[in-house]
């Protein structure tokens, strides 16, 4: 099949390098130009093979479900295809034994747009079943044929809209696209005897990774035609395309977050990035509006120290508007500092309404509750039995994946109000 008619192709693949993440207004206008003026977006489907056992992770959970802080590896996978609004439809296919386990997490994790396929014995199975079950071919399928089908392993958690938009756009034009990453060893051929036959120059060659889409008849007609042998064997969709298909996919330049989970380090590095991606803001949260409230001071301190993190101060969270905003900024990790209030009042409602708005539910959210006690206008025991009523509060709101803990700081009233933001840090 020849490539389709060059449609004009959006600036989304010029203006964008691989590692930049675009802005929602870059995003826009590449979707906009995707859908040349009159003609329909393309209907996208998302196809997840996870039915792999994860031998290579050498632990007895299979990989797409061993957690990471605390949520299991997929959930992330399907929370990053979720939040891309024009893939319609995402097909997960999971072995018949894994099956309930999937359905508790699409339930625990509020998933959306999910379909559940069964897996076959190997990668290529797996994917040729999504396939069916989005071909319509199932006579009790819910699914319609998509225009573009989006490939892509449930164990690479870290896809972003722009490649996604990237590969589909490309797979309109060209039949089929994937991504592609630089190769960090050299590739090599041995010879029978166990010695170097070659080795590929390695400028010259790439990585093939995910996500990559196509044509949904391409890969389809291509998966129907398969080999025995490329069933079984095989790793490779955009060599089917072109085996099958004669389609030269085109290849994206993928960002370094592509990467496939496939050892026990890389857990590890997959919660390290998750870390490090929901710490980029702080919210401290004050219990009084007093100007000079040593919150404010605080967030001096921070903002100088952590100038890669966002420092956001809100007044107290009686105001629901307040908090709604923080809430709509997905922010994790929240410092209370507390100069009048010593019972955590304010605490519970600030944990009421992060309950409230879900946002614990996907990842765990810190709250730090800073107590300043004037040692001299208040016995330390009856204070102290206050706060120590905290653990008990903590221990119940861990439950519910927030991270509770108090920080008492004891003064003399000759700082009152505390000025010395140094105390707190
Ligand atoms: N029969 C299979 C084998 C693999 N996969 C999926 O294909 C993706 C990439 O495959 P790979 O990294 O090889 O996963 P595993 O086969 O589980 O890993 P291993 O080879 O270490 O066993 C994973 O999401 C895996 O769950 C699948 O759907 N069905
Ligand atoms: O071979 P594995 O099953 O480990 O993983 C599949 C990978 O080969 C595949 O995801 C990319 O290389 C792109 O095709």
């Amino acid at each position: 099949m020849e490539p389709r008619p060059a449609a004009p192709r959006p600036r989304l693949c010029d203006s964008l390098g691989a590692d930049q993440t675009p802005s929602a207004s870059t995003l826009n206008a590449a979707r906009a130009e995707a859908r040349p003026a009159g003609r329909r977006a393309p209907a996208v489907a998302a196809v997840l093979p996870a039915g792999g056992s994860g031998e290579r992770m050498g632990v007895p959970t299979p990989k797409q479900f061993c957690p990471v802080l605390e949520r299991p590896l997929i959930s992330y996978t399907l929370q990053a295809l979720e939040r891309v609004c024009w893939i319609k439809d995402i097909v997960v296919a999971v072995t018949g034994e894994n099956m309930e386990a999937m359905k508790g997490i699409i339930q625990k994790y509020q998933h959306q747009r999910i379909s559940l396929v069964e897996a076959g014995v190997t990668r290529h199975r797996s994917i040729f079943n999504g396939l069916k079950a989005l071909a319509g071919d199932q006579p009790d399928s819910k699914l319609s044929k998509p225009e573009v089908v989006i490939i892509h392993d449930a164990v690479r958690p870290f896809v972003e809209e722009d490649v996604l938009l990237k590969v589909v756009t490309a797979a309109k034009e060209y039949g089929a696209a994937g991504a592609i990453r630089p190769l960090v060893s050299t590739v090599i051929s041995p010879s029978a005897d166990g010695c170097l036959d070659h080795s590929l120059e390695r400028a010259r060659h790439r990585a093939s990774e995910m996500p990559q889409a196509f044509l949904f008849d391409v890969i389809y007609e291509a998966y129907q035609q398969c080999s025995d042998y490329d069933l079984e064997f095989g790793t490779e969709c955009l060599q089917l395309a072109l085996k099958y298909g004669h389609i030269k996919a085109k290849l994206v330049e993928g960002s370094p977050d592509l990467w496939k989970v496939t050892y026990k380090r890389d857990l590890y590095a997959a919660e390290s990035i998750i870390k490090e991606r929901i710490s980029q803001h702080i919210c401290l949260v004050m219990d009084t509006k007093d100007e000079n409230h040593v919150g404010h001071r605080l967030e001096e301190v921070l903002k100088d120290e952590l100038n890669h993190v966002k420092v956001t101060s809100r007044l107290p969270c009686h105001t629901g508007r307040d908090l709604d905003q923080i809430m709509s900024e997905q922010c994790y990790s929240y410092v209370c500092v507390n100069v009048m209030t010593s019972d955590f009042e304010e605490i519970r409602k600030l944990v009421d309404m992060l309950e409230e708005s879900n946002l614990s539910i996907l990842y765990p959210v810190v709250v730090i509750s800073v107590y300043f006690l004037d040692y001299k206008s208040v016995p330390f025991d009856q204070k102290m039995e206050n706060l120590m009523q905290i653990r008990e509060y903590a221990k119940e709101v861990k439950k519910r994946n927030i991270l509770l803990c108090g920080l008492l700081i004891y003064y003399p009233q000759v700082f009152y109000p505390p000025q010395d933001p140094s105390c707190l840090t």
